[in-house]
């Protein structure tokens, strides 16, 4: 054991990054870290945990597949294995991005979580503070700073009344890993994302009793059409068409494919899919068997809920539930404005203030904010990579210049 003294003694240090310093070794970290290794710039990756892509490998049920068409999921300049299938699963989906990282020699320091980022204005350089699990702290200053924490850097937990009283296990979504230790019990989901739907269709699979809490409103499309993905159908139509026919068609194929989801207590917003992502960031949930779960009855869909008391659930219309367990899939949110201090750029809610904005002021970057999924992340990373590149090999043309000028100065001397 150190004294506090020692241990400061040796755990402080301030490292010179050549190159940009991006935060995040997700999917949108490493395609950012691979398209500037092309480009011949060096980078460093911090990360908080002892992995790369950490959302994917610890905190996603066991189930987990892709849920769009996998050309819509790889990252830049490397694709999937062409033995995948179209939807990959989670962990097909993990050893790509393993074998990712090792194919552009990707080499994240983990277990360094990002506390603090600011742009010195005096110096014109980023001032990166992270600190380690055992109490390490490291200052990284650099030119160019990626931010690549992801949309769903945190879990949001909502603040119900009573729920501390509840008794019962209540775990996030993000803890859910299978079903199969809820066999006969009565789970209730609150939310009814993709998460809500795809935890719910899980506990049902594993002969649990769901309930799936939906206090407002949810788009529900079918994952395929006529076999050909939605999603890509989506993409196709939107080349030539308005987003708001784009989401009346959607719509109406909806309906003749799924039926009228209102039925079954769920309500449609009134705004389109499409639109509703774009303006709110609110995914539409592409059904992969939760809604005929539903249709049968093996899902439960509940309203709102009032209060948690010991055991039980009152929920809006006063009806009360006896419940085991409950899985709170009530989403994440960004958590760079806990550790990022610029305003300009970035807004209160974590993401860049302008729609699709990857490039702020004075060398800052953000990848993966665009609420358009991996394809969006790829799309951000080509071009960061490309703009850092540019100015990167400009200024290393002036040193080299300076250089030679300054010898051949000392040689005509
Ligand atoms: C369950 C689930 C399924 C999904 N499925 C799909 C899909 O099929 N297709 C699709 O396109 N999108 C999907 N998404 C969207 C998802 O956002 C992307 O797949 C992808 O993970 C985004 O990559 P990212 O690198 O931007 O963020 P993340 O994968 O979240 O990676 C961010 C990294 O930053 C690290 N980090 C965060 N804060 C700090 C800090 N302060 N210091 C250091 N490191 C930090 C985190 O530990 C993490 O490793 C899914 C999301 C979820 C939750
Ligand atoms: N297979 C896949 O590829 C999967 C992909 N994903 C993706 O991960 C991302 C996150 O999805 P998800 O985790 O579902 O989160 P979402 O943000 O999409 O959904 C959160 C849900 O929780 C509800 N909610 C929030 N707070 C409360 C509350 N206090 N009481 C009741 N309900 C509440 C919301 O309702 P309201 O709308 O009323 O606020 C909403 O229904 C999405 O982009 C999604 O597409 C997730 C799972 C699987
Ligand atoms: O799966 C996700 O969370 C995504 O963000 C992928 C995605 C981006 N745009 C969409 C529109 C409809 C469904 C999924 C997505």
């Amino acid at each position: 054991m150190f004294t506090i003294s020692e241990r400061n003694f040796f755990s402080r240090r301030c490292v010179w990054v050549n190159g940009p310093v991006i935060v995040g070794a997700g999917p949108s970290g490493l395609a950012v870290g691979a398209c500037l290794r092309e480009q011949g710039v060096p980078f460093v990756i911090l990360e908080r945990a002892d992995c790369i892509a950490s959302l994917w490998q610890k905190r996603t049920y066991d189930r987990l597949k892709l849920h769009l068409p996998k050309k819509f999921c790889q990252l830049p300049k490397f694709p999937f294995p062409n033995h995948y299938p179209e939807y990959p699963t989670k962990r097909q989906f993990i050893d790509y991005l393993e074998s990712y990282a090792n194919h552009f020699d990707i080499k994240p320091q983990f277990n360094e979580t990002v506390e603090s980022a600011k742009y010195d204005e005096a110096c014109k350089v980023w001032r990166i503070k992270t600190v380690s699990p055992i109490g390490c702290e490291v200052e990284y200053i650099c030119q160019w700073l990626v931010v690549a924490t992801g949309e769903n850097a945190e879990r949001v937990v909502p603040d119900i009344e009573g729920l501390k009283h509840f008794g019962g296990e209540v775990i996030h979504a993000c803890d859910y890993k299978s079903g199969e230790k809820y066999q006969g019990k009565k789970v209730v989901v609150i939310g009814c994302g993709n998460s809500g739907m795809e935890v719910s269709l899980d506990l049902s699979n594993h002969n649990a009793q769901p309930s799936m809490v939906c206090r407002s409103s949810v788009h529900v499309l079918p994952r395929e059409i006529f076999g050909k993905s939605t999603f890509e159908l989506a993409m196709f139509m939107m080349s030539w068409l308005p987003l708001w026919l784009v989401d009346k068609i959607l719509l109406i194929i909806a309906w003749f494919i799924l039926g009228n989801i209102e039925n079954y207590g769920l309500k449609r917003p009134s705004i389109g899919p499409l639109t509703l992502k774009n303006t709110q960031g609110k995914t539409p949930v592409l059904d992969i068997g939760a809604l005929e779960k539903i249709r049968s009855g093996k899902i439960k869909v509940i309203p709102g809920i009032k209060r948690f008391s010991c055991g039980t659930i009152e929920l809006v219309n006063g009806e009360k539930l006896e419940v085991d367990s409950v899985v709170l899939a009530t989403g994440y949110c960004s958590n760079v404005p806990f550790w990022l201090q610029e305003s300009e750029f970035f807004s209160k809610n974590g993401f860049p203030k302008a729609q699709n904005n990857w490039k702020g002021k004075s060398g800052l970057y953000a990848v993966g904010f665009t609420r358009k999924g991996l394809a969006g992340a790829s799309a951000d990373a080509t071009k960061i990579a490309q703009d850092i590149a540019k100015v990167y090999k400009d200024d290393l043309k002036q040193k080299k210049q300076k250089v030679s000028t300054h010898r051949r100065c000392i040689s005509t001397f």
